[in-house]
């Protein structure tokens, strides 16, 4: 896969790229990482890429010449169309949904924004997608577009050592994870389940999914509707529901 970033910042991206999983899935050639300085494609003599915005009103808007420019030359060489995704608190919010439909491209464009925002032309003309990491505003694109590019690329076949351990993580099986424990034992007079010292594998898968469904019917209530549940399943959750819902004996 390939990934080019537009940004303003290229700097902020020397760390993240280079470094743990992201750091290895590049130097085992399973994914190219770019930061493209979209400055370079401005087309005046100051290198301006903002302007003030039109109707008047705070912030400076960013031009569409350069980030248009940029994206086309990063098309230029290649047959397949890429992805172009736009960094934007208003746009649909990234899900692992989004991360495993994202990590079947070969081709991924991001581009940051920073000020008051966009020019509209570049969202209308420009990109296939509009992502937003949550309702809230960050100063610029960069750390979305780094957070979403994370959850892409440990995808990747190849790139976690245990492929299995992202089959099992919270959302790809639509429900949150299991607890998990490692050694000692007993930890501060805190013991860990005896289920998981018995050896019992199907025990164990008994014990993980449980726990899975619990802690997703406590936290994540809401992830239940859309969850690959047996009917089983859905009436021991109804019956956890309401012993959690009695009224407290006095
Ligand atoms: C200060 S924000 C602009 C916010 C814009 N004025 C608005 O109200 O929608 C500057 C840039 O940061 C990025 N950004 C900020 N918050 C984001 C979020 N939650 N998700 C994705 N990108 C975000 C976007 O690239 C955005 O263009």
């Amino acid at each position: 896969m390939k990934i080019d970033v537009l940004t303003l910042f290229p700097e902020m991206f020397g760390g993240v790229f280079g470094a743990s999983i992201l750091g290895k899935a590049r130097d085992k050639g399973i994914v190219e990482l770019n930061a493209v300085d979209f400055r370079l494609y401005a087309n005046n003599k100051h290198n301006t890429v903002d302007d003030y915005p039109y109707g008047g009103g705070g912030g400076m808007v960013l031009k569409p010449e350069p980030i248009f420019a940029a994206v086309e030359d990063l098309m230029a060489n290649t047959d397949k169309k890429p992805r172009v995704i736009l960094m934007c608190p208003q746009g649909e919010t990234f899900t692992q949904r989004k991360a495993e439909e994202l990590a079947k491209e070969e081709h991924l464009v991001f581009i940051c924004g920073h000020y008051e925002g966009y020019d509209e032309r570049i969202r209308e003309h420009l990109v296939t997608d509009e992502l937003s990491i949550g309702d809230f505003v960050l100063t610029g694109g960069e750390l979305p577009a780094m957070t979403i590019i994370d959850s892409v690329v440990r995808l990747l076949p190849g790139v976690l050592g245990n492929e299995s351990s992202a089959i099992t993580d919270s959302f790809s099986t639509g429900l949150l994870e299991y607890p998990h424990y490692t050694r000692p034992p007993v930890f501060r007079g805190w013991e860990v389940p005896e289920v998981l010292l018995s050896g019992h594998h199907a025990r164990i898968e008994a014990w993980r999914r449980e726990q899975s469904l619990l802690r997703t019917l406590r936290r994540r209530p809401d992830l239940l509707e859309s969850a690959d549940l047996t009917t089983q399943e859905r009436t021991w959750l109804k019956e956890k529901l309401s012993e959690t819902e009695k009224p407290q004996e006095t």
